[in-house]
């Protein structure tokens, strides 16, 4: 290899941060008190001591030394050698070209040789090392003038903890420089990597997954391992690019959190007798090919009831019945539409930063699921995620509900009294949905809850000190309620700490993704349905009253009347929903709104809502059964809906 173009860069990043990297190296070695023109170090190991470093890293070595020799046989008669070291910079072994050794014998590029910062100033392994980060390092940038001779390029190699095992380099003749050596010796890094993760737990499933089936079995495949269980035990680069998630985040999920599949699905998929690849649905919404690999020393009908902690400690903390963990973090939410990628770009500006967020939206627009996946990405991810839905529990209960209450506090008052929500919520985060929905008696109270940080239980005289994070969300115009006295205006200034709200439906423009990962989520694996391209039309014109909840009560519905077409038609649609269609067709909703009779009295306008949202609910988002159910018009639905 030969010197091509410029004098090369530094370091594999960017000029400007390597000179910078480059300078903060060389001060390092100045004040570890190394003497630029001063002799290298070179005292190696005896060969006790050599035999006990390689007794200590024969994991790395073994996994190293296959694709060293490859790497070797990439640059062979360049002037080259390939090293491996150990976590602290000292030569495990070295495979090099004979005229190139005899150079490096002068300053030690030998087995048991250390090449740490601390030994050698500024070189590609010690700085890789101290930056935890591919380096190259070129000729006088070394610090001491005996390796300017060198031109080296190095690359860590971490474990499946992301712990650091040692460096992989290659370091030649400065006149070999070449810019793609580095990439080699980060490919091969990546390489030993991925065969020491595979190689890591001895009881595992492994899933090698990538969006081009063709690329997996290759260097660019995402590897996550789980317990038999299903927990989440580590993953390589890929996986967390393509999960879109770092490591200390993903050790909170599962298999089925991760791909949507439960894992007694892999099990039985994997018995079958020539299992093929699966298809697989990302939460992000990217579909991915896989091929799992079992690694299990006891029968797998032992673990597949093991819930990991955190998941099951959320879950109980959340509701009575365990709902399934799924689009558990921001980034998954974001599946293209602009509106949702500035919205989640705000969020991630306050999360952890104590400021009340407030989340306003349509019925079914997905704020729970907003809320829930704002604490999971927050640093109290590992606290309890509490949700309270104001309008759900009867106005005389939800005192008792939220802050507890003592032992015969009222009538009824269990025996041992009873921890209320925000006292659950402690260390974690407190979902206060239908915030608009709260009595006005229970609203100075929970004001100066948020303000004082202390509750006092029901009957009781001592205050608890508390800690959350308040995240409250609405359909109703709180300045409204504000303005009709419902709201107290100091109160709705303390929750609207930053305002974000989810777009409806009928106004994103991802709403193919959205289609095909609900339709994903549905198939839970299988192969999954498409939508031809006329419904998907139609499902552009729908006005969606019911948001998320009701396309996904339409999708799951339609899935099963295509049954082995597996393409949605018209045919397969509700008759209702085509009713809906037609009506919304001929004459959108803010044109009938005017045409129709309004059978509600303004002033019961919020009750009607109220009604409204329930029956809605309790039919699926289903416009024409909730309009019978009322005994109202479809377009009296629309209406009430649209006017919140
Ligand atoms: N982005 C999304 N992707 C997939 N499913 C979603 C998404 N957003 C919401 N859902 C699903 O839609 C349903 C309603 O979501 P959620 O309860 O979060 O909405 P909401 O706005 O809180 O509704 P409401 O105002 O009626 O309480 C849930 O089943 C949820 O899982």
């Amino acid at each position: 290899m030969s010197l091509k173009g410029p004098d090369p860069a530094f370091s594999a990043e960017s000029p400007a941060s390597a000179l910078s990297m480059i300078e903060q190296s060389h001060r390092r070695s100045t004040a570890y008190g190394l003497k630029r023109n001063g002799k290298p170090e070179i005292a190696p190991l005896d060969r006790a001591e050599l035999s006990l470093l390689l007794e200590q890293n024969q994991v790395l070595h073994t996994y190293a030394l296959p694709v060293m020799e490859t790497l070797y046989d990439q640059i062979v008669n360049t002037h080259n050698m390939v090293i491996l070291t150990d976590a602290n910079g000292v030569i495990v072994h070295a495979l090099g070209d004979d005229d190139f050794l005899a150079k490096a014998d002068r300053v030690a590029l030998n087995p048991g040789v250390t090449w740490s910062e601390q030994s050698k100033g500024t070189n590609a392994i010690g700085t890789a090392l101290a930056e935890g980060a591919p380096t190259t390092i070129h000729a006088d940038a070394h610090y001491l003038s005996a390796n300017h001779f060198l031109t080296c390029s190095a690359a860590p190699i971490f474990d499946h903890q992301s712990k650091i095992l040692g460096v992989l380099d290659v370091s030649g003749d400065r006149g070999s420089y070449h810019k793609h050596t580095m990439a080699l010796v980060r490919m091969s890094a990546q390489m030993i990597e991925n065969q020491l993760l595979t190689a890591a737990f001895d009881d595992a499933v492994t899933l090698h997954f990538h969006s081009r089936a063709e690329f997996i079995g290759t260097l660019v495949e995402g590897i996550a391992c789980f317990t038999p269980g299903g927990r989440f035990l580590s993953a390589n680069r890929s996986a967390l690019f393509q999960l879109g998630l770092p490591l200390a985040a993903l050790h909170s999920h599962t298999f089925n959190s991760l791909f949507g599949w439960p894992l007694s699905a892999l099990f039985d998929h994997c018995r079958t007798a020539a299992p093929g690849l699966l298809n697989l649905c990302l939460h992000s919404g990217v579909r991915v090919f896989a091929r799992a690999e079992l690694r299990l020393s006891k029968s797998v009908f032992q673990h597949v009831n093991e819930v990991p902690h955190v998941a099951s400690d959320a879950v109980t903390a959340t509701s009575p019945l365990p709902a399934p963990r799924r689009l558990s973090s921001l980034r998954y939410l974001n599946t293209g539409d602009p509106r949702m990628a500035a919205l989640i770009d705000k969020l991630n500006r306050v999360i952890g930063r104590d400021i009340a967020i407030l989340i306003t939206g349509e019925t079914g627009t997905g704020k729970e699921l907003l809320a829930q996946a704002i604490h999971n990405d927050s640093p109290r991810k590992n606290g309890a995620f509490v949700a309270v839905n104001c309008a759900s529990i009867p106005e005389t209960l939800i005192e008792s509900e939220l802050f507890g209450y003592e032992e015969g506090a009222f009538t009824g008052a269990r025996k041992k009294g009873g921890v209320g929500k925000i006292v659950q919520a402690n260390g974690g985060t407190l979902f206060l949905d239908e915030i608009g929905d709260m009595p006005l008696s229970l609203q100075a109270r929970l004001l100066r809850v948020l303000q004082e940080r202390m509750v006092t239980p029901l009957g009781s005289t001592k205050s608890i000190a508390v800690n959350v994070a308040l995240i409250c969300a609405t359909n109703r115009d709180l300045r409204d309620l504000i303005a009709r006295n419902l709201f107290r205006e100091d109160l709705y200034y303390r929750l609207n700490g930053l305002v974000v709200k989810l777009p409806a439906l009928r106004e994103r423009s991802d709403l193919d993704i959205i289609v095909e990962k609900l339709l994903a989520e549905e198939a839970n694996g299988a192969r999954c349905c498409t939508v031809a391209p006329d419904v998907m039309a139609f499902f552009r014109r729908h006005y969606w009253p019911g948001n998320f909840r009701q396309l996904n009560n339409l999708l799951r519905t339609a899935a099963v009347m295509a049954g082995a077409d597996r393409q949605i038609r018209l045919e397969h649609l509700p008759d209702d929903f085509l009713d809906d269609l037609h009506a919304v067709g001929q004459a959108p909703p803010a044109a009938v709104e005017e045409a129709t009779e309004d059978l509600m009295s303004p002033r019961l306008d919020d009750l009607a809502l109220t009604a409204i949202r329930k029956t809605l609910d309790a039919h699926g988002g289903n416009i024409s059964a909730t309009a019978k159910a009322l005994g109202v018009s479809r377009n009296t639905v629309y209406r009430k809906l649209k006017l919140r």
